[in-house]
């Protein structure tokens, strides 16, 4: 099967070199011609993911139709805000029979929906069994050194989260299966937004115990917004939720947790984010996530103390005193 990969950032590129490794024919679109030209010439992406050499099998272009031509599986690997633009270069009618995987981690700023209603937006000709999304704690950079990884493939199909599966399953990338899309998008990216505040933690010198309660209390407003938007709130203790939770909030690697840390250090947003090379998708699915919980009645106190210091300036002190005495709750919902 050839399997088209949308995106040739440090992501897309993981995953297109494990999907060639595994002996499909694979083609990696990068949106900008001449940095597809670049990555065919050196077999290397140096500005995402250095180090990794693409196998013989992995075909680079600049020409989206011809990438996606004659594709079973199609993963979008681009930043979230960037999807519908990305899926809005497609010919919907020719992809009846394909398999769209989203891999963006995020909510779409301008309309508050989860990623796969994006892709059923722009491909109406698409079934809802036909998307999918893979999640789950699993940073590029370790990915890529076949370090052990677990993830989970989504669908409301599970036909199709198990063809996801076996496409995706190596020895070194265990791949799980669940029907739960709803709650698995919304954990994998409301993680991302606990992730920042995780990093403001650390900007601000705090330890362990801050630390865990972040993720704790994060997980706790991570599962009110999946009931809110009709997902199983099982599925938080989970890859996509406490698993990349963890992963996002501890990890070196994070850009949501270092975006965070400079943040809590007194950088501006516009700062960090301008002097970054890759995405922080905790940013724009933190004003997503808000405009979202106010419209449900969702209480996420952490986001909306990660929306007032990224937006609205305040001091991140401020920020953790006002969370710290909020008024006192039972721990556990009804
Ligand atoms: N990196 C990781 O470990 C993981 C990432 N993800 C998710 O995958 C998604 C992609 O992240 P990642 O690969 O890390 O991102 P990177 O920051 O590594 O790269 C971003 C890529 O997107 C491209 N891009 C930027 N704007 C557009 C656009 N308008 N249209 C098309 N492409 C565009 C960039 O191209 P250019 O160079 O031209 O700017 C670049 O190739 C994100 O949602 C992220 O959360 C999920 C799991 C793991
Ligand atoms: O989603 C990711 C890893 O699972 C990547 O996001 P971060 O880089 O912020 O951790």
């Amino acid at each position: 099967m050839k399997i088209a990969v949308l995106g040739a950032g440090s992501w897309g590129t993981t995953l297109a070199v494990l999907l060639a490794e595994k002996g499909f024919s694979v083609d990696l679109w990068a949106h900008r011609k001449e940095f597809a030209l670049e990555l065919d010439r050196f077999r290397k992406n140096f500005r995402y993911l250095p180090g990794v050499l693409f196998p013989d099998t992995l075909h680079i272009t600049g020409d989206i139709s011809s990438a996606v031509e004659d594709a079973g599986m199609i993963i979008t690997a681009v930043p979230s805000q960037a999807l519908r633009e990305t899926l809005s270069l497609l010919r919907a009618s020719s992809l009846e029979e394909t398999i769209i995987v989203n891999v963006a981690k995020g909510i779409e700023l301008d309309t508050g929906r989860r990623l796969s209603e994006v892709v059923l937006d722009v491909l109406p000709a698409i079934l809802p069994e036909k998307v999918a999304v893979l999640y789950g704690p699993s940073h590029a950079e370790e990915v890529s050194e076949r370090q052990p990884t677990t993830v989970v493939a989504a669908s409301s199909s599970l036909e199709t989260a198990k063809k996801v599966q076996d496409v995706f399953h190596t020895s070194a990338f265990r791949v799980y299966v669940n029907t739960d899309i709803v709650g698995v998008e919304v954990a994998g990216s409301v993680k991302n937004i606990i992730a920042i505040a995780a990093g403001i933690s650390d900007g601000l010198g705090f330890g362990d115990n801050a630390k865990a309660a972040i993720i704790t209390r994060g997980l706790a407003e991570m599962s009110r917004l999946v009931v809110g938007l009709g997902g199983d709130p099982m599925t938080v203790s989970g890859l996509s939720g406490i698993g990349d939770l963890v992963v996002t909030c501890l990890s070196r690697h994070s850009r949501n947790r270092y975006v965070g840390e400079q943040i809590g250090k007194g950088r501006s947003l516009d700062d960090v984010v301008t002097h970054m090379k890759m995405v922080a998708e905790g940013v724009p699915t933190t004003k997503a996530v808000v405009a979202l919980s106010k419209k449900l009645g969702v209480d996420m106190p952490i986001t909306v103390a990660v929306y007032e210091m990224l937006f609205e300036g305040k001091p991140a002190e401020k920020a953790i005193l006002d969370l710290m005495t909020r008024e006192p709750k039972k721990e556990l919902e009804e």
